[in-house]
């Protein structure tokens, strides 16, 4: 893979596929991890006199421009901190869009908006996300992937655009990839994985790799609850894949056969409803023993039973890696279980990884040192998929 290094940017149009996807609270950015870790892919370009467009995808909007989605925060916060004025267009590949990138001058900066509020972005269909690759391959000269938590995604801006510019991969890139390649050659045993949050669907496929790799897997946040269904455990109205029961039930049965551990909440915190993470007003939760979340109750933390069961899993670990909190953290209701995993990894003597834009954001909010990890990172779904050694297609896209 080239590196920005190799290219030459004086006076070019650089278009830098990111990772802006930062947690929102209306139009406040409750975390900026995910910008300060490309800020200085972008000063380094803008310093040696590129014309640098920016652009990443915000949340899931449904392929056509939705406000609550708008990247107008991300891009104000990106010019904070590069100290410069950075432009900012209300399309992506639009007059607007167009009119912003030809104004640059040699070392100016521009964010383009959210890149799925076009349809071409995430379509299944290869001509349609290579007709909108096109139109943003008419913006830029170069293409530079940094984008590290969009990698798994086979999308334009990842997949199809790097393969009609010339391309390189960020410094981003490189050091995320520097870090998990070490998780996926020589691992310190035992080797816990600790996993949760809420794209269920998404992440309970690793499982099916991890079985090969770890000698403890820890379940929790919205995960847990297919798992306690396929223990035979109603979860009331808990976050649940149903059709994913027989693959869990599968892997429960291989973990079994194979001596890998997989360790389930005993408790959780439940409440009729979902809480206010705007006014943050108490929510009064109640616990619950996992085999008995009544039929109008929702799990929405681990219980204080399972965050000591937790901790102990983790003490004597020499490596671990965790994605996915273990609650609504958002809420300081149902926070305790993630602070109790953050904590577990502290007190615990392994070579600690952290990946996800939330499960970062949280360990941040929740008032840990980020530095006292060994490793944050920006990606979940493609941190995982990296350790599960798929070929991800932002990253295959960026060879030569
Ligand atoms: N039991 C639960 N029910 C609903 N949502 C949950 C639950 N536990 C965690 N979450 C939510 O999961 C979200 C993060 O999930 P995800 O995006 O998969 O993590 P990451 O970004 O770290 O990869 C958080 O917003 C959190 O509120
Ligand atoms: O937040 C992200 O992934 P993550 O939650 O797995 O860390 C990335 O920005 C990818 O977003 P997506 O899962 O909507 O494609």
């Amino acid at each position: 893979m080239k590196t920005i290094d190799d290219l030459q940017v004086a006076g070019k149009r650089v278009f830098v596929r990111a990772d802006l996807n930062v947690p929102l609270d209306g139009t406040t950015i409750t975390d900026d991890g995910r910008i300060r870790a490309v800020q200085p892919t972008i000063a380094k370009l803008a310093a040696a006199g590129a014309r640098v467009v920016v652009a990443s995808h915000l949340g899931r909007p449904k392929g056509a421009p939705d406000p609550a989605f708008s990247l107008a925060p991300a891009a104000e916060r990106l010019g904070e901190l590069l100290g410069q004025d950075v432009a900012f267009a209300t399309d992506t590949v639009g007059e607007s869009a167009q009119a912003t990138v030809a104004g640059l001058a040699d070392g100016q900066v521009a964010v383009l908006e959210n890149l799925r509020f076009n349809a071409g972005e995430t379509s299944k269909d290869d001509a349609e996300r290579g007709a909108f690759a096109d139109q943003l391959a008419a913006l830029a000269d170069l293409y530079v992937g940094d984008g590290f938590g969009a990698v798994h995604r086979k999308h334009a801006s990842v997949y199809d655009l790097p393969a009609r510019l010339p391309h390189a991969a960020g410094d981003l890139i490189a050091a995320e990839v520097t870090v998990l390649k070490k998780l996926t050659e020589d691992v310190k045993r035992p080797y816990a994985v600790v996993l949760g949050g809420a794209k269920v669907s998404d992440k309970l496929g690793v499982i099916d790799h991890l079985l090969e790799k770890a000698d403890r897997i820890l379940i929790g946040g919205g995960m847990a609850y297919t798992f306690l269904k396929a223990k035979g455990h109603e979860v009331g109205k808990s976050l649940l894949q149903e059709d994913q029961v027989p693959a869990v039930l599968e892997y429960l049965a291989r973990a079994e056969q194979k001596g890998v551990e997989f360790v389930l909440p005993v408790d959780v915190m439940v409440s009729t409803d979902f809480p206010d993470l705007k006014t943050k007003a108490p929510a009064n939760p109640g616990t619950v023993a996992a085999d008995a979340i009544p039929a109008d109750q929702e799990g929405l933390d681990i219980g204080p039973k399972t965050r000591e069961l937790y901790a102990a899993k983790l003490k004597d670990a020499a490596t671990i890696f965790w994605n996915g909190p273990m609650g609504v953290f958002e809420h300081p209701d149902y926070a305790n279980g993630t602070k109790a995993v953050a904590q577990g990894l502290l007190d615990s003597e392994a070579f600690t990884v952290v990946g996800g834009g939330d499960s970062a954001a949280a360990v941040r909010l929740l008032g840990f040192d980020e530095n006292a990890f060994g490793h944050i990172s920006t990606g979940g779904g493609a941190s995982l998929e990296y350790l599960e050694g798929k070929t991800l297609p932002g990253l295959a896209a960026l060879e030569d």
